[in-house]
């Protein structure tokens, strides 16, 4: 497997962690039969002070229970766990000083509250004073642009407004570590982008450590230099992203609508691989380290008048299989 050489110090050393769980289906009328997951199956990996990591996989991976026991929910069944350098179920508090948690479909906002008064609240269960916290809050309604909705409460916030929020909320009190699980689900995209553009602003800012996992592999290009792949329990891969493209051969998909139907079109550096709407609608395959999505299009357009124009990234569930076919 390939990996990434650290220098320093690890904020996030896992050994041979793993968690099982025992559940019971209903098998008959009355009996119960017991079956073990093995939701995270034996995890190594350290990541150190400024990095960011993406840890992907198909539903059901592994990977919200890695996060758990990385931030003290969860007890590992075994293995070992450190955050930070703490023990996270035994010094949760203390390790909660250095990190901020944001849950995509968790919220950690008061929800009848004006959504100012949760950062003032959550500086206070900081122990962070009034006055040092204002130029933080400050600094984060700037960069998240969230001065417009501050005085509404949270319930009344859209997703998107309620998303930059949760990232406030975690960041308040200047952690080393942001671990975000699924933080652009539901977004729109310029939502999506208004928080990837934070992110990489408060990273080389702050140095702040990210990690990260999204079903959304944009937000992994935009955000992340490394990736871990995990696939029923365990690792398939950590390393660079342009590693993972060239092991699974990530092809990426140009649709373009056309002005006028017409037949398949054939251009040099990409196949075509659909045509829809009576030829309205082409689609182009083309792997992402020999050409690029604008010479596609530059060829699409020598020969037909493009209206509209998609580009679509290969979905995370697609590269976990590929990976673990091989
Ligand atoms: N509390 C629990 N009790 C029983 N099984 C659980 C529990 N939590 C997780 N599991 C199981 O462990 C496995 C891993 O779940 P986990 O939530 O970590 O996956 P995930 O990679 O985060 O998936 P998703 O992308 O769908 O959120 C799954 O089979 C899940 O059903």
């Amino acid at each position: 497997m390939e990996t990434i050489e650290h220098k320093s110090d690890p904020i996030i050393q896992l050994d041979e962690l793993r968690r099982s769980f025992v559940v019971r289906a209903k098998a008959g009328r009355i009996r119960r039969d017991k079956r073990v997951v093995h939701a995270v199956d034996g995890i190594t990996a350290s990541i150190n002070a400024g990095e960011a990591c993406g840890y992907i996989g198909a539903n059901g991976a592994g990977k919200s229970t890695t996060i758990k026991m990385l931030t003290g929910i969860l007890v590992p069944s075994s293995g070992r766990v450190r955050t930070c350098g703490f023990d996270p179920v035994p010094q949760r508090r203390t390790l909660a000083c250095e990190i901020g948690v944001v849950f995509g479909q968790r919220s950690q906002l008061w929800w009848d509250l004006p959504l100012g008064e949760s950062f003032t609240i959550l500086a206070a269960v900081h122990r962070i004073s009034a006055e040092a916290a204002k130029p933080r809050i400050d600094e984060l309604i700037d960069g998240l642009e969230l001065s417009g909705f501050l005085n509404t409460p949270v319930r009344q916030l859209s997703l998107g407004e309620r998303m930059r929020g949760e990232v406030a909320a975690a960041l308040v009190h200047r952690p080393r570590l942001l671990i975000l699980d699924e933080p652009t689900i539901g977004l729109d995209m310029i939502s999506k982008e208004r928080l990837r553009q934070f992110l990489i602003a408060e990273r080389a800012e702050r140095g702040t450590t990210l990690l990260l996992t999204t079903h959304d592999m944009s937000d992994i290009e935009r955000l992340c230099e490394r990736v871990l792949v995990v696939d029923h329990g365990r690792l398939a891969y950590d390393g660079t992203l342009d590693g993972l493209a060239r092991r699974v051969a990530m092809q990426r998909v140009l649709i373009v609508d056309l002005a006028e139907p017409r037949s398949p079109i054939a251009v040099p550096s990409a196949t075509n691989v659909g045509s829809e709407l009576n030829g309205a609608r082409q689609q182009f395959s083309f792997a992402p380290d020999e050409t690029t999505a604008a010479k596609v299009l530059a060829e699409v357009t020598a020969v037909a008048e493009v209206r509209d124009l998609t580009l679509s990234e290969p979905a995370i569930e697609d590269i976990v299989r590929t990976l673990y076919h091989r």
